[in-house]
């Protein structure tokens, strides 16, 4: 059974059974690349509907916790089959529904692919250690249980890889979950759903409730009935979902925004540098969390670098994601495309000296989506809003530094510490970088942005909670340890 009916309204997944919000309300979900491209109508649930949802995970999650963990990853690899048979279909709406290009889709759902199958071999995996005890007749040791119902929050810049590395753990583990997507890539949701769906998951395991953060979002953090909540999103609302989950004693993972840097030293391979920096900082029109925002290049060769970059970027083809050839697709809303804009406003009002972009593009085919310039500002100071505010698009400050001792101190003075990348030959300052930089995510001679499912992903400072997401680090979050004394 599918998600979406004949007029291609994608439904709520309740319980098993796809069911219509209770407040019988749908919006449509438009493509940024043309406004005129309805990817389909999706629910605009209530309370109610959020209910039932946790209803159906608290329900089934006693029975889903007693199966054996490759039991459970049998789900799983037929999850990853089932996805890995639609890639081409669901990477088609991902860039209908967000605006990255076709290929970056087609990276993003084989990721979401080969994160589900890593999880399910987790069900195989050790969940506890033999501790050593003082009195030699016991046995001392670990294991690990589940949560209970999770609740998982997600963003629209990774419409597949975020949801499916929040729900893929949590369901190996023993939980159960309610997942509410942003809306503006619910359709997307829907479609994974679907392939959990299409795997047999039992009923209940996975619950799906589209909606506004502020409404169902906001409702998931108070409710009695979730446990744990598991947020990737702005910082403003993490925070706010942290407080309600404090106070009620549930456990919260966030993972929220960054203001990544890049370093560019004088002995550095300017031709990978260039290419690093607009791949990171460009790459999925630069809405990534690990986006490169902050460019300090040394003073010998900030000239030379400065050219190059602007040369590379004049080059880059930017329209409908769809199309061949296309590098750079559009904003992923209006709202964004906004925020973007009012942050180069910004830029120019505070002094700082625009070296390309900065404009929206609205002629021809431009004139029905929401499409931006790529940008670079030179002569941006510490203190500007531009180099200390997530912009979440593709916009780029250059900032020229004497030293590296300096290049690391600005690097460093941001409240957020998500990821951040050196282009260098020299060792001392790549260990030296590796030690002092405040960022979860530590990348040398490599863009800031891309990670690997298998290993932790996760900020310092304000980028995240402190957790970490991906690979063996996922166990952390989303089990609670039992610590075991035998004794005959
Ligand atoms: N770290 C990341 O990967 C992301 C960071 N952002 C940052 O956030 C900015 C704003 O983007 P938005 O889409 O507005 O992010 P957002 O934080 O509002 O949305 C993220 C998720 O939270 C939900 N949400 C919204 N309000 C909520 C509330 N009161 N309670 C619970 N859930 C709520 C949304 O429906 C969505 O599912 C971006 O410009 C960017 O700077 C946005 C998306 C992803
Ligand atoms: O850089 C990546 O591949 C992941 C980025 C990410 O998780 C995010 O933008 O939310």
């Amino acid at each position: 059974m599918t998600a979406g009916t004949a007029r291609q309204t994608y439904l709520n997944y309740i319980n098993g059974q796809w069911t219509p919000s209770s407040t019988s309300q749908t919006e449509p979900s438009i493509s940024p690349a043309n406004t005129y491209d309805i990817v389909g109508y999706v629910q605009q649930s209530g309370i109610e509907d959020l209910n039932a949802a946790v209803e159906a995970a608290g329900r089934a999650q006693p029975v889903w916790r007693k199966l054996s963990g490759p039991k459970r990853g049998e789900y799983l690899f037929r999850a990853a089959d089932v996805l890995e048979q639609r890639l081409d279909e669901i990477a088609e709406t991902v860039t209908r529904e967000m605006g990255k290009t076709l290929p970056e889709a087609k990276g993003e759902v084989q990721r979401g692919v080969n994160i589900l199958r890593y999880y399910a071999g987790e069900g195989m995996r050790s969940i506890g250690e033999v501790i050593p005890s003082t009195d030699s007749e016991a046995l001392m040791l670990t294991t690990r249980v589940p949560l209970g119902v999770v609740g998982v929050i997600t963003p629209w810049n990774f419409p597949v890889a975020i949801p499916i590395w929040k729900i893929a753990p949590a369901i190996i583990y023993g939980n159960t979950v309610v997942f509410k997507p942003a809306q503006e890539t619910a359709v997307t949701a829907a479609k994974i759903v679907e392939c959990l769906d299409e795997a047999g998951l039992p009923a209940g395991v996975v619950n799906l409730v589209m909606g506004k953060g502020s409404v169902i979002g906001n409702a998931m953090a108070e409710h009695p009935y979730i446990h744990a909540i598991t947020f990737t999103g702005s910082n403003d609302v993490g925070k706010m979902i942290a407080q309600k989950a404090v106070a009620r004693g549930a456990k919260y993972q966030l993972e929220m925004g960054g203001k990544n840097p890049i370093i560019v030293l004088e002995d550095a391979d300017l031709d990978r540098a260039v290419e690093a920096t607009i791949s990171g900082g460009l790459r999925s029109t630069g809405q990534k969390c690990t986006a490169t925002s902050r460019v300090f290049v040394q003073s010998a060769i900030y000239e030379p670098f400065k050219r190059r970059l602007l040369a590379r970027i004049k080059e880059l083809t930017i329209g409908n994601g769809l199309a061949d050839g296309v590098w750079m697709g559009p904003c992923a809303s209006q709202k964004q495309l906004e925020t973007v804009l009012s942050y180069i406003e910004k830029g120019i009002e505070e002094g700082a000296t625009l070296l390309c972009g900065g404009r929206r593009l609205d002629d021809g085919e431009f004139g029905t989506g929401f499409y931006v310039e790529p940008t670079v500002f030179e002569n941006v100071s510490p203190n500007m809003t531009i180099a200390r505010e997530e912009i979440f698009g593709p916009v780029l400050a250059l900032i020229k530094v004497e030293t590296f001792e300096e290049a690391l101190a600005l690097a460093n003075d941001t409240p957020f510490g998500l990821s951040a990348s050196i282009f260098t030959q020299n060792i001392g300052k790549m260990l030296t970088f590796i030690q002092d930089i405040e960022a979860g995510l530590v990348r040398i001679n490599e863009e800031s942005a891309g990670v690997e499912l298998q290993a932790p992903f996760g900020g310092m400072k304000q980028s995240s909670s402190h957790s970490r997401e991906q690979g063996r680090a996922a166990i952390e979050f989303f089990t609670a340890i039992k610590t075991v004394f035998v004794k005959g």
